[in-house]
C-alpha cells in the first residue's frame, strides 16, 4: 500500500488558484477519490502527483519521500495513469498499447507477456482483442485496456481521471465493478478523480471533497454524508441523498440493528441499496438504516 501525503499544496495558473493550501494524509486508504464540482481542482491535484505539473508551494510525499527532487520521467513510469476513454494510442494495437511501458523500461518480455495474459483475464477481454486497434473497441473495452496498460508494469500507484466518465451508466457500472475486483486482487493504491457522487461513494475508502481549490472535508463517504463539516458538504450531497446514503451503508454496518437472518440471507458486503434492489427484507432494512444514521455520531 502506498501512502500519499499532501502538505500545504498550492498551485495557480495565471490568476486562477486551482489548489489552495491542500493538506491530507492517506496512509491506509487504497482508493482515494478527489470529488468536487467542475473547476474545483481535482485534475490539478492528480497531475501534481505525477509531476505533469509542478507545485507552487507545499510538498507531496509518496511513501514518505518528497516528489520535489525526483526525476519526472522515471517517476511517471512507476505510476499508472488512466484517463477518459482509456487515452490509448490510436495507431497502436491493443497489445502494443499495453506493452508500451514494459518495453520502455526494459521489462523482461516473458514476464511482461505472462502479466498481459493475467491482466486480459482480469479485464475480461479475449486474446483475440490483442490485434485490434482502439477504434475497433467499444468505450468500455477501451477503458478496460487503459486500466490494463496502467497495471502492466506492476505500478503500486494508479492515477485515474474520470475513468468511467465517458461511458453510459450501465457500462460505467460494469467497468467500475471489474475495476474494484482487480484492485481487490492486486491491492494497488488508486487516486481517482470524479464529479459523479454515486461513483465516488461506490469506489472510495477516502474522499477528498474540493470546492474552488479548497478542501471542504476529507473522510469516508459515510463521514461526509452523516457528519458533514460545513454547509457546502451538506448541500453537496442533498440531491439524491437517500439513494446515496443507501449506497454508502453496507449490510455489516447494520449488524447491531438487524437480525442475523437478514444478514445471512443477503451477505455482509452488499450495500443497503443493492439489498433493496433485491426486494428482500425492505422494511427491516429501512428501519435499521434509520437507527444506524441516528447513532452515527454517538
Ligand atoms: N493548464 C491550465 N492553464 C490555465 N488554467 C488551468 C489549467 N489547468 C487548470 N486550470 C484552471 O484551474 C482550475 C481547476 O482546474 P481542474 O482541471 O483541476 O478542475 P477539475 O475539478 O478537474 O474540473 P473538471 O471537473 O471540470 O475537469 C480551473 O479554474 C481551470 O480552469
Amino acid at each position: 500500500m502506498v501512502s500519499i501525503h499532501f502538505e500545504n499544496v498550492s498551485k495557480s495558473f495565471d490568476k486562477t488558484q486551482a489548489i489552495s493550501n491542500l493538506s491530507f494524509k492517506a496512509d491506509k486508504s487504497q482508493k482515494i477519490v478527489f470529488l468536487g464540482t467542475s473547476g474545483s481542482g481535482k485534475t490539478t491535484g492528480l497531475r501534481l502527483i505525477n509531476k505533469l505539473i509542478t507545485l507552487d508551494s507545499g510538498d507531496i510525499y509518496i511513501n514518505g519521500t518528497s516528489i520535489k527532487n525526483i526525476d519526472p520521467v522515471s517517476h511517471r513510469r512507476k505510476i499508472g495513469y488512466v484517463i477518459q476513454k482509456g487515452g490509448l494510442f490510436p495507431h497502436k494495437t491493443v497489445e502494443e498499447n499495453i506493452l508500451t511501458i514494459p518495453k520502455l523500461v526494459g521489462m523482461d518480455e516473458k514476464i511482461a507477456r505472462e502479466r498481459l495474459t493475467q491482466l486480459l483475464k482480469l479485464i475480461k477481454l479475449e486474446n483475440s482483442y490483442l490485434d485490434k486497434m482502439p477504434a475497433q473497441l467499444s468505450g468500455g473495452e477501451q477503458q478496460r485496456v487503459g486500466i490494463a496498460r496502467a497495471l502492466i508494469s506492476q505500478a503500486n500507484l494508479i492515477l485515474m481521471d474520470e475513468p468511467f466518465g465517458a461511458l453510459d451508466p450501465i457500462t460505467a457500472d460494469s467497468v467500475l465493478r471489474d475495476f474494484l475486483a482487480i484492485q481487490d486482487e492486486l491491492k494497488f493504491t488508486a487516486v481517482i478523480v470524479t464529479h459523479n457522487i454515486m461513483e465516488a461513494i461506490k469506489v472510495s475508502d477516502l474522499i477528498i471533497l474540493l470546492h474552488k481549490g479548497k478542501l471542504q472535508q476529507k473522510g469516508s463517504a459515510k463521514d461526509l454524508l452523516f457528519n458533514p463539516s460545513n454547509d457546502f458538504v451538506r448541500s453537496f450531497f442533498n440531491s439524491n441523498r437517500f439513494e446515496l446514503e443507501l449506497e454508502a451503508i453496507i449490510l455489516s454496518d447494520l449488524k447491531p440493528y438487524i437480525s442475523q437472518e437478514v444478514i445471512s440471507d443477503l451477505g455482509e458486503e452488499l450495500s443497503v441499496r443493492e439489498c433493496m434492489n433485491k426486494g428482500l427484507h425492505r422494511e427491516q432494512l429501512l428501519k435499521a438504516t434509520e437507527e444506524y444514521k441516528a447513532n452515527y455520531n454517538n
